[in-house]
């Protein structure tokens, strides 16, 4: 067994839970939209053509913001296909993920979608293929009261009161070689100021959101934010980061490790953006829009062939997680919670389907991965300060990051819905037993300890077995010193009170 400690002081803060942290992502990508959040036909299909299972399991998920329509599908997009009478609607090629876009869902339905989820949009504009006038006439149509052409058609398409959207992406992963209308780092900073510039002339309080790189893997990631912010320091609030993890060549403890990958990205975004604002002398802050994270198995499908024939909503990009998978993304979300003074919003990469915690059958079932958990959990408890704890863990080697802590934890304090930690034991072959010093909350017992794990770190959940991975009550908690036992490959929650 290992031993690992740390001290919860609620007078340690990092800065509030942001409730954006736990924002995802629905891109008009193979099933996400369509049998994903919409399906007409489908027995639980509501007035509107919405799953409602879906709707269910995503207020489940404790989802609080979502961004749209993508992703590399938003850079040939063309907001107004999506609105209107839906037999006027035209079919297009969607060449970002090779398949035939039928419009059936625009932004209308996307908005009506979020009020019945009770979700805050995130909205992209195409820079890819478009510019200035149209991310402006996308923002008139949603934003403006009405007495304008493009206001009163919203009006006239069934929404009388503005949509009323504060954060706008301006483009998506504009450094990718893969985007369309892909652009040098002074191309696109140009671009996203004066998209910027003009958005804020029509509505000073936006919250607009700078392409970052779309990995620290690029090879001008670090260049490419210094860039594009010295174009933007002053239009935009946030820089985008975007990462995904997989296990390579079967290495589980390496991979149990990325959260270590996407501690160095973050802290490289702050230093590049504070570096930025220090040459021009500015007071201002950029904070971190995670908004494209997760597990992804890419390498499969850089390694596939694209769809033949260009059909409507085919299944892409549908992994299915295992046990490991879902510790993974717990410890991304630990890290992304230790970070909350400068990552002020996150996008689970993505809702349905498509690298999804929520899965479906076409006309049939939905049911959880293993990775809805840790979400549902950390959205559902963590609440009220992050704190600054500092875990005492014993470390194991790994060939990508070195040294690597075997306990990956947070702590999340609220004084009315308590003290909550959240932790991963990385440990492949043992359990730890980690003690926790909750002497500054003066008294305090456990009143929930769940633990995610199972004996086979490859199991998964599918529509026959959906709770075959899923949390369950802890037994090894002792008192006094306060110890939990957290089993091989686990995410943990421990709930303070
Ligand atoms: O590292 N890559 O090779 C790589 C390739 C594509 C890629 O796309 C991003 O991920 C897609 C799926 O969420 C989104 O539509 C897009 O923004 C993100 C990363």
């Amino acid at each position: 067994m290992h031993n690992a400690r740390l001290t919860i002081d609620p007078a340690f803060t990092v800065a509030p839970v942001r409730r954006r942290t736990f924002g995802t992502f629905v891109e008009h990508l193979g099933r996400c939209v369509y049998t994903g959040i919409y399906e007409p036909g489908h027995p639980s299909a509501d007035e509107d053509g919405f799953r409602r299972d879906v709707l269910e399991l995503t207020r489940e998920l404790g989802v609080t913001t979502v961004r749209y329509p993508g992703g590399n599908f938003v850079s040939g997009y063309r907001w107004e296909d999506g609105v209107g009478p839906r037999e006027r609607r035209p079919r297009r090629l969607d060449l970002a993920w090779h398949s035939t876009e039928t419009n059936e869902v625009g932004v209308e339905e996307f908005m009506a979608w979020c009020g019945k989820a009770g979700l805050e949009p995130m909205m992209a504009v195409n820079l890819g293929t478009r510019g200035v006038q149209e991310a402006l006439d996308l923002l008139e149509y949603c934003n403006h009261h009405s007495g304008t052409t493009l206001s009163d058609l919203r009006v006239a398409n069934g929404a009388k009161e503005p949509y009323g959207i504060r954060m706008w992406c301006l483009g998506n992963e504009m450094d990718g070689p893969w985007q369309i209308g892909h652009k040098s780092a002074r191309e696109y900073g140009r671009l996203a100021a004066e998209t910027a510039r003009a958005m804020r002339m029509a509505d000073p309080g936006l919250e607009l959101v700078a392409c970052g790189s779309s990995s620290s893997s690029m090879p001008t990631f670090g260049a490419w934010e210094a860039t594009v912010l010295e174009e933007t320091y002053d239009l935009v609030d946030f820089i985008s980061c975007h990462a995904y993890y997989e296990e390579k060549d079967g290495d589980l403890g390496g991979f149990l490790a990325c959260a270590t990958d996407m501690e160095r990205f973050i802290a490289s975004v702050v230093a590049t953006a504070d570096h930025v604002g220090a040459r021009l002398r500015s007071r201002k802050k950029i904070n971190l829009s995670f908004d494209e994270w997760n597990v992804w198995y890419l390498s499969r499908f850089q390694a596939a062939e694209p769809p033949a024939d260009w059909p409507v909503a085919p299944p892409l990009l549908e992994d299915h997680y295992h046990l490991a998978d879902a510790v993974a993304v717990g410890g991304l979300l630990i890290t992304l919670l230790r970070n909350s003074d400068r990552v002020t919003a996150a996008c689970l990469a993505q809702l349905v389907n498509v690298i999804a915690p929520i899965m479906t059958e076409p006309g049939g079932r939905a049911w959880k991965q293993t990775t809805f958990h840790p979400f549902s959990q950390a959205a559902r408890h963590a609440a009220g300060q992050v704190l600054r704890v500092e875990p005492v863990s014993p470390s194991y080697d790994t060939a990508e990051y070195g040294e690597v802590p075997l306990l990956h934890a947070v702590a999340t304090h609220d004084e009315r819905q308590g003290t909550t930690v959240f932790a991963i034991n990385r440990a492949t072959d043992r359990p730890l037993a980690l003690e926790i010093d909750a002497r500054a909350l003066g008294g305090v017992r456990v009143v929930e300890a769940t633990t995610l794990t199972d004996p086979d770190v490859y199991a998964r959940n599918t529509a026959d077995d959906p709770d075959r991975i899923t949390p369950r009550p802890n037994p090894d908690v002792q008192h006094d010193p306060l110890t939990v036992l957290l089993p091989p490959v686990s995410w943990n929650m421990i709930r303070l009170a």
